[in-house]
């Protein structure tokens, strides 16, 4: 199997909150520990923009992956991905399911909206399937048969898109590794330590389980946010992946 990009610490923690004070509150704590941190639709539906920079716009703060998960037609979307771009977040995310010409516009619109701020383009990824479905739920969806088949369809339309990578469950890091190469970002969700609950999540595993399979970040959220000490619990997954 090929060698996953290699991270000096993969782990992102989500700040998934509607409390300004506390996602600050979470950042300061955390930051130190873990590799970046993720702001989400809960997070942005209650502070937008601003509230972004007030959590994450530090300069020498630790990246940020704004998962906002776009998912429009093409026109709208890119002006979504143009929208952002002021915030230079490190990694922006879209849904695969959008299709090919929707991920080709927010490429395109990442990439000029980069150009025109003079700063690093963002890394921009596609979300395959949910890691809270299972295939009997995807079956709901009107797609039937396993949910590797589905994933690996939708990442490799947003590879041929231009896209750095995706965001898909621990299970299929292993498949999309081999059919993507070494340099793809798979940033798995749906990790969660031994001692965690797994909440609504469906396709899990632990994050040394995660990392062997080929993840090259991996996003974890209530395990950590929700411990009685957050930064302890960020140690404990930090510490897990060098099992
Ligand atoms: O398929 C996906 C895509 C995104 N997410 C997001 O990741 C975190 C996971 O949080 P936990 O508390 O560790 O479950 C959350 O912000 C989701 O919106 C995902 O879980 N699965």
């Amino acid at each position: 199997m090929p060698t996953p990009p290699v991270f000096p610490n993969p782990v992102f923690v989500a700040l998934d909150t509607a409390d300004l004070e506390q996602a600050r509150a979470w950042a300061r704590a955390l930051a130190p520990v873990v590799g970046g941190v993720k702001l989400g639709l809960e997070f942005f539906a209650a502070h937008g923009a601003t509230g972004v920079r007030a959590v994450a716009g530090a300069e020498g703060g630790p990246p940020l992956f704004l998962d906002l998960k776009f998912h429009d037609i093409p026109n709208t979307v890119a002006g979504a991905v143009r929208a952002v771009a002021p915030l230079a977040p490190a990694i922006v995310n879209v849904h695969a399911a959008g299709g090919r010409a929707m991920m080709a516009a927010a490429r395109d619109a990442a990439t000029e909206a980069a150009d025109r701020l003079g700063v690093t383009p963002p890394k921009l990824i596609a979300v395959t399937v949910l890691t809270s479905l299972d295939a009997a739920d995807l079956t709901t969806t009107g797609v039937p048969g396993a949910v590797a088949d589905q994933v690996r369809r939708l990442a490799a339309l947003a590879v041929a898109a231009g896209l750095d990578g995706v965001v898909c469950s621990p299970h299929e890091a292993a498949v999309l590794r081999a059919d993507l190469g070494p340099d793809a970002l798979l940033v798995t969700p749906g990790v969660r330590p031994a001692w965690a609950a797994t909440g609504d999540q469906k396709r899990v595993t632990t994050p040394a389980e995660a990392l062997a399979a080929g993840a090259s970040h991996l996003v974890v959220g209530r395990p950590i946010t929700q411990a009685d000490d957050p930064a302890a619990a960020a140690r404990r997954v930090v510490a897990d992946l060098a099992t």
